[in-house]
């Protein structure tokens, strides 16, 4: 049920909307997602639209385009609480040891999920300045995963955040993290507006 959030200006470039359940997901990805998304009702939590760009450009968990083949995935916020949650299925094209998920995949969840809730604390743009992680068990291909981030710590520019990832039933853990994230200043978002589209949209 991927839809269109906006489209660029320049009409070649449409922003879409993919944290939404699609024919790829299982149904125990589907179940979480809606477990996750029913938290949305009274407004605590909020899903994070999960763009794909159309254009030349796409967000790296989002780009393979053959539905089910890499990230599918969607994030939600809990801004009073500084947490983020997310339920992950990681397709075949992200194998790393033979039919499991490469570490390097995981990572890039982990970023993404950590940075994400990140935006609970930090305004404006941040970057990753450290990012650790304890793999504890391999991950299934195919696989669905949760991963839940919290903010630990805020010291001006700086979020410091911890993330672990279940398994679906939450009965494993899988991988613990943390992460240091640094909002850009003033002077380096100024340097960096050139990169950003107008209505760029965080995942
Ligand atoms: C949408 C949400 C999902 C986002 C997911 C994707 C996120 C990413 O993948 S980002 C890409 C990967 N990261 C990068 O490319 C970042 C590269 N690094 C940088 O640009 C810079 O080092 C940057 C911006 C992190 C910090 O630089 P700068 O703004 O000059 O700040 P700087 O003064 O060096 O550091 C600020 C503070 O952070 C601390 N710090 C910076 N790096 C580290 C580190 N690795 N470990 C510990 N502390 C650090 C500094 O000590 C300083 O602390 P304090 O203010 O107490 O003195």
């Amino acid at each position: 049920m991927a839809r269109q959030v906006n489209s660029q200006r320049n009409q070649e470039e449409a922003v879409i909307d993919l944290a939404w359940p699609n024919e790829a997901w299982s149904d125990v990805t589907k179940e979480i997602f809606h477990q996750l998304n029913a938290g949305t009702e009274n407004g605590d939590w909020t899903r994070h639209p999960g763009y794909l760009r159309t254009g030349e450009r796409r967000l790296y968990c989002r780009n393979i385009s053959e539905q089910g083949k890499g990230f599918e995935y969607a994030i939600f916020i809990n801004k009073r609480e500084q947490r983020a949650t997310c339920v992950c299925q990681f397709g075949p094209y992200l194998e790393g040891p033979p039919s499991h998920v490469h570490g390097g995949a995981v990572a890039t969840m982990l970023d993404t999920v950590m940075g994400t809730c990140a935006y609970n604390v930090l305004e404006g743009f941040h970057l990753t300045a450290n990012l650790n992680i304890n793999y504890k068990k391999p991950v299934r291909l195919g696989s669905t995963a949760i991963f839940l981030a919290k903010v630990d710590k805020q010291e001006n520019r700086k979020a410091y955040l911890s993330a672990y990832v279940t398994s679906a039933d939450g009965s494993t853990t899988l991988c613990d993290a943390t992460s240091l994230f640094v909002q850009l200043s003033q002077e380096q978002m100024e340097k960096a507006k050139k990169y950003l589209p107008q209505d760029s949209h965080n995942d």
